[in-house]
């Protein structure tokens, strides 16, 4: 599992949105292999697809040749509710890009057959051949989708009984009426989640520290859902420093460490976007290094090797990574999108990459896009 530590929830969202364009553009998709994406809502991923809409509207990704799946769906309440996560999912993302409606997956809450509905569901992610990436949050009570405390890791889409926890946190979208609040959801399970490709969890604020730290530091648990994290091969958890509160020092510094060395010493241009060292070029195992720790504040925080320092607090130039090469897209329809370096994945911030920050238009309206 990697974990990715950035000071503040902006930092998050941009990493993340950052990783998501950039695994869509190395997948290259078409009509006939499209990139197949799991999508959460809640507070935390908001901004994320703020950064999205925004990369779209600068034609640096596309989405019509992905397919997306929301993680749930409340019981009960009506698509057109503005609190439906149908609607949500219009308002932030998909009244504003260009994925096809027909890629369009969403349960639907108000189904005569939830059971059969749920049923659908995973019948339809198998059969766009399962999903490549799977973006979720958690609950502070360390659910992942609606998978609440004692849920089976093995569950698959199903209806849910929502923790008195998670009714009261998300009571804010209700006016603060916990009465409000429906009791029922539908959820992609445990088990669906396990079986994406590669996972990608959001996680900030210190309300969610405990959780986190459950996540990373105990067992696998289903008191604690999220945990099962754990055993997926591709997974990663990208958090604020709040979130990081409960954590050990030692944790938090060997998972900074070890993305320190890596973008140091071994070198971006080694590493891919997924975190594996592929190749080794430049690496120099005997150099004398010295490492800057580029958080979003772009300061020094630390230095390994007292040996003599480097002149640069940075070893390798942006300007050494190499560029990906592009390649014909096998279909007339699919948009060309650049393949950004990987130097690209490790900033923090807007400014970093483009010289200027998000600006503030890109808060989307509600639109009247949701069919519902
Ligand atoms: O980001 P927030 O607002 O804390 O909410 C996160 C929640 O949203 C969900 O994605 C529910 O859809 C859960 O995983 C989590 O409960």
């Amino acid at each position: 599992m990697r974990l990715i530590i950035r000071e503040d929830p902006k930092a998050v969202a941009y990493y993340t949105a950052n990783y998501v364009r950039q695994r869509i553009n190395e997948f290259k998709p078409t009509r006939k292999r499209p990139f197949v994406l799991g999508l959460p809502t809640g507070s935390t991923p908001v901004e994320v697809y703020w950064h999205l809409v925004d990369f779209f509207k600068r034609g640096e990704v596309s989405f019509r040749n992905v397919i997306t799946f929301s993680m749930d769906e409340y019981v009960g309440l009506p698509r057109s509710h503005p609190e439906s996560y149908c609607s949500f999912m219009y308002r932030h993302l998909y009244d504003h890009i260009d994925l096809r409606p027909e890629n369009i997956h969403m349960l639907d809450g108000n189904a005569d057959d939830l059971a059969a509905e749920c049923q659908r569901y995973e019948d339809k992610i198998k059969e766009v051949g399962g999903i490549e990436l799977f973006l979720g949050g958690i609950g502070p009570d360390g659910h992942i989708a609606f998978n609440e405390p004692g849920s089976s890791l093995e569950s698959v889409t199903r209806v849910k009984t929502l923790a008195y926890e998670t009714v009261l946190a998300n009571a804010r979208f209700f006016g603060g009426d916990v009465n409000k609040v429906p009791k029922l959801a539908l959820t992609v399970g445990v088990g669906t989640v396990r079986a994406a490709r590669e996972v990608l969890l959001i996680i900030t604020g210190a309300h969610k520290a405990v959780a986190l730290a459950k996540c990373i530091e105990e067992g696998v648990n289903h008191m604690w859902t999220v945990s099962v994290i754990q055993l997926h091969p591709s997974a990663m958890v990208v958090c604020d420093e709040d979130a990081t509160l409960e954590l050990h020092v030692k944790t938090v510094r060997y998972f900074k460490s070890i993305e320190q060395v890596q973008e140091q010493l071994i070198g971006r241009q080694n590493i891919s976007l997924k975190g594996s060292i592929s190749r080794l070029s430049g690496y120099d195992p005997g150099q004398t290094y010295r490492v800057a720790v580029q958080q979003s504040t772009g300061d020094v925080a630390s230095e390994l090797d007292t040996g003599e320092e480097s002149d640069d607090d940075n070893v390798y130039d942006d300007d050494e990574y190499p560029e990906e090469e592009e390649e014909e897209e096998e279909e007339g329809d699919v948009q060309k999108m650049a393949v950004s370096s990987s130097a690209d994945m490790l900033a923090s911030s807007p400014s970093e990459i483009n010289g200027a920050s998000l600006n503030g238009s890109l808060a989307p309206a509600a639109t009247a896009g949701n069919p519902f």
